[in-house]
């Protein structure tokens, strides 16, 4: 019966065994390693309890729990101290192979995310693949540099004496992802852990399941799998792996998530990163370019994943007596963007689940913003489809105002002065990025002045976060930390503080006995006046 079962169960599951291992596996080694990919995609988990059905024994080793958890991060962690992942070579080595995974799967990671979130092909390239590649090309072309000890000056009271910052590996490090940019959210900081000479294991999103397999798959072809993992699964896995000790964790996601992930690094003083969201404010005076505002917003809003994105439009702000032509331009620009009916338009993305659909319908439907809907408000449960929504005049206190909207509903606040817009977005945590769209100088830079917020652009939306010399990182409620490009590389090193001094010229002024001479002298030195220093030395003052 054993043998009858475990022959197709190791056929059919190989893939997951070898990106267990990394390598070529025994079936004893198999069985021992089955658990470190938990699976939730359909297929897999068909396999898999199918097969754990007449083979109990295999039941328990299925799931990634803790033992598992550890045993991965030693493996990692032995990899690691060997040095391997130390040297420029293995570095430009993964890289590189990251590089050709991404001329080579292209087809295949557009597929996986117009599954997991009807992602349009061209969107997808735009906002995923095109800035992971730029990512990659850019960490190629700059690591040399970016690896470079950084010399800084010494003070006379180390002379004579050199200095530098030496960047170094922090380690092992985790990185949890999410679903709405499921590819670029995770290999973004694979690539800067990476760069910066660290073992990384990814947990993609339990959410995005299509993208989540390709990711397993695709790093188990081209990466070195001793140093480069990927567990998919989703809370308890995602526990397990929260229990070890880990030198960074990035997390990306929501901050009831957020701060789950940072009270568990506490208890191993593991450093976080958190790339969380909130409501991204537009202002708009109305002495701006109507069509390009309009376009612009909708490119921010319904043209990325359906507003479901980190930087996307929340809300606009915008006064009273311009909201009409606003909502105007809108109408007449959405419709050039994805026709008379939106809802059968290939160019706007899908909810990307049930869940996420019901909580913006219930938005939606809330009494108080109902009756407010000037565009759109239909919905197809089957398809998951809502259709590009403006509500005009939304109270402050709707539930849609309270809670980050994550959907492709734009709720408009009027206000009798544009500077109203302060209290109001100040009334709510700090958001991840902040917009405004006015000619007037003054009011940009108020804008920049008073709002806080992780990121800011000014006369557009998200595309900010292309600008790869631009940290990306939120601030308080929004996030921690940051990364892109040198940030990312940053992020993950730690900048070791290295003095370097000879066995010449040993002043023994530091040195017992402490003389009223010596202490002369030194105040001297650290005041830098070169006539005291002179006349101290000289035993004059
Ligand atoms: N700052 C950014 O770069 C960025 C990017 C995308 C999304 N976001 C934010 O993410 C949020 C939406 O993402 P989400 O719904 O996927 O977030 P989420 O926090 O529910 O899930 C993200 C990850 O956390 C894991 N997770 C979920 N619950 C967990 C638990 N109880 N314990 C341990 N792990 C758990 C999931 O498996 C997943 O990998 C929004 O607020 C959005 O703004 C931020």
């Amino acid at each position: 019966m054993k043998s009858l079962c475990l022959g197709p169960f190791l056929a059919a599951s190989a893939p997951v065994g070898r990106r267990a291992y990394g390598g070529h596996l025994s079936r004893k080694c198999f069985q021992k390693q089955l658990h470190f990919h938990s699976r939730c995609v359909a297929f897999s988990s068909f396999i898999c309890s199918a097969t754990i059905s007449v083979m109990p024994e295999l039941e328990e080793k299925q799931v990634f729990d803790g033992e598992k958890a550890n045993l991965l991060v030693k493996d990692l962690r032995k990899s690691f101290d060997s040095g391997m992942t130390k040297s420029y070579g293995w570095r430009v080595s993964q890289l590189e192979a990251i590089a050709k995974m991404l001329e080579e799967k292209e087809k295949e990671i557009t597929e996986a995310l117009y599954k997991d979130l009807g992602k349009p092909r061209l969107e997808a390239f735009i906002t995923e693949i095109s800035q992971a590649k730029s990512s990659c090309s850019e960490a190629l072309k700059e690591l040399k540099e970016w690896m470079k000890p950084e010399k800084v000056n010494t003070s006379i009271t180390t002379y004579p004496s050199s200095a530098e910052i030496v960047p170094e590996p922090l380690g092992v490090v985790l990185v949890i992802s999410t679903w709405n940019f499921p590819f670029l959210l995770s290999m973004d900081p694979v690539i800067g852990a990476i760069s910066a000479g660290n073992a990384v294991v990814l947990k993609p999103s339990e959410i995005s399941p299509a993208t989540s397999s390709l990711l397993a798959n695709l790093i188990e072809q081209y990466l070195d799998n001793s140093t480069i993992r990927v567990v998919e699964g989703a809370i308890p896995e995602t526990s397990a792996l929260l229990d070890q000790k880990w030198d960074k964790i990035l997390y990306t996601g929501s901050a009831r998530v957020g701060r789950i992930v940072m009270a568990a690094a506490a208890k191993h003083l593991t450093p976080v990163i958190l790339e969380l969201g909130g409501k991204c404010p537009a202002v708009v005076e109305s002495d701006v370019n109507l069509q390009v505002t309009a376009r612009r917003i909708i490119a921010g809003k319904w043209a990325c994943n359906s507003g479901q994105a980190c930087i996307s439009v929340d809300y606009i702000i915008t006064r009273k007596e311009f909201a009409p032509k606003l909502v105007d331009a809108l109408k007449e620009e959405l419709e050039q963007f994805f026709g008379k009916d939106p809802m059968e338009s290939k160019d706007m993305s899908r909810i990307v689940s049930p869940n996420q659909f019901a909580r913006l319908v219930n938005l939606l439907d809330e009494d108080k913003v109902s009756d407010k809907i000037v565009l759109g408000g239909q919905r197809d449960e089957k398809k998951l489809k809502i259709a590009p929504t403006i509500i005009l005049g939304v109270p402050e206190d709707a539930m849609i105002m309270q809670e980050e909207i994550f959907g492709p509903i734009m709720p408009i606040v009027t206000v009798d002065n544009i500077e109203d817009c302060y209290s109001i977005i100040k009334s709510k945590p700090k958001p991840l990025a902040a917009y405004l769209f006015t000619n007037n100088e003054q009011l940009k830079k108020d804008y920049v002045d008073k709002i806080s917020s992780g990121g800011m652009l000014i006369n557009d939306a998200v595309i900010h976060v292309a600008t790869r010399g631009l940290p990306f990182g939120g601030v308080e409620e929004s996030g921690m930390g940051c990364y892109h490009g040198k940030f990312s590389f940053d992020s993950f090193s730690h900048r070791k503080s290295v003095l370097y001094r000879s066995f010449d010229a040993d002043s023994t002024i530091r040195y017992p006995p402490y003389t009223p001479q010596k202490e002369k002298l030194l105040k001297a030195l650290i005041s830098g006046n070169i006539v005291q220093i002179i006349l101290s030395l000289l035993g004059w003052s």
